[in-house]
């Protein structure tokens, strides 16, 4: 047992080695002991030090899409102290593995403390996780511009909202056809996320999703190809 049950519950929807989820239930601990934190209307600069990681059931939905639809590359646009990546990379390298076939997560973070935080969390999470993980230090604007996988499964948007939309449209013309978009806090900070809902919304972009009811808003979107 845990001082937050939920994440009793999260541990155990997913598959890893016992050393490698305990790590994962005291770090997701840890950052559930911080203040809620949504990136709208809010100053950002006093997220600079927090881990303002996906919740734990959230990080669980995302764990189990990727491993049902056996996505392989992903791309994480806000990576912070690198909570969600874990999830990411657990399920991208069993994934992976099951289908004899490379894989990855690229994981981008703007701030080199955050990043190095989420590297030395990534280390100790163990041989399931790190191996699975590249980190695109810098602007997502810019790390994001070239390298990509020929084809993208799955893209978690968990970033301030108006990098959401920039880093959507970096991503797009890899995006296969069943592609999942994951978003955080869509409805939470749908002031927001105007841009990047009209976006799904443009039949030209041949988008469909929904929300759902996740506190905050999940929105699961999927990529209908060309
Ligand atoms: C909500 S947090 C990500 C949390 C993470 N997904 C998790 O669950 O642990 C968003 C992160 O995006 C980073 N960020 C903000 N602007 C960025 C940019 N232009 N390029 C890359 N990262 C950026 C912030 O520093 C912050 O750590």
């Amino acid at each position: 047992m845990s001082d937050y049950p939920v994440l009793d519950k999260v541990i155990a929807s997913l598959q890893g080695s016992a050393p490698t989820l305990q790590f994962l239930r005291d770090l997701h601990a840890e950052a559930l002991a911080e203040e809620p934190f949504v990136s709208t209307n809010n100053d950002l600069s006093v997220a600079l030090d927090k881990f303002v990681a996906l919740d734990p059931d959230k990080s669980a939905l995302v764990y189990l899409l990727l491993r049902t639809s056996g996505a392989r590359h992903v791309v994480e646009a806000g990576t912070s102290f690198g909570v969600s990546t874990i999830y990411l990379a657990l399920a991208v390298g069993q994934n992976a593995t099951a289908q004899n076939a490379p894989g990855k997560v690229i994981a981008t973070e703007n701030e080199a403390h955050k990043a190095a935080r989420a590297r030395e969390n990534w280390k100790k999470a163990g041989v399931e996780v790190e191996p699975w993980i590249e980190l695109r230090e810098g602007d997502l604007r810019e790390t994001l511009k070239t390298g990509l996988p020929e084809q993208v499964d799955f893209v978690l948007l968990d970033i301030w909202t108006p990098l959401a939309l920039p880093a959507l449209s970096l991503v797009k013309s890899r995006l296969r056809p069943g592609a999942l978009v994951v978003v955080d806090n869509f409805d939470a900070a749908a002031s927001g996320y105007k841009d990047l809902r009209a976006y799904f919304d443009d039949p030209a972009n041949n988008f469909r999703r929904t929300t759902a009811p996740y506190d905050g808003g999940l929105c699961i979107v999927v990529y209908m190809g060309n």
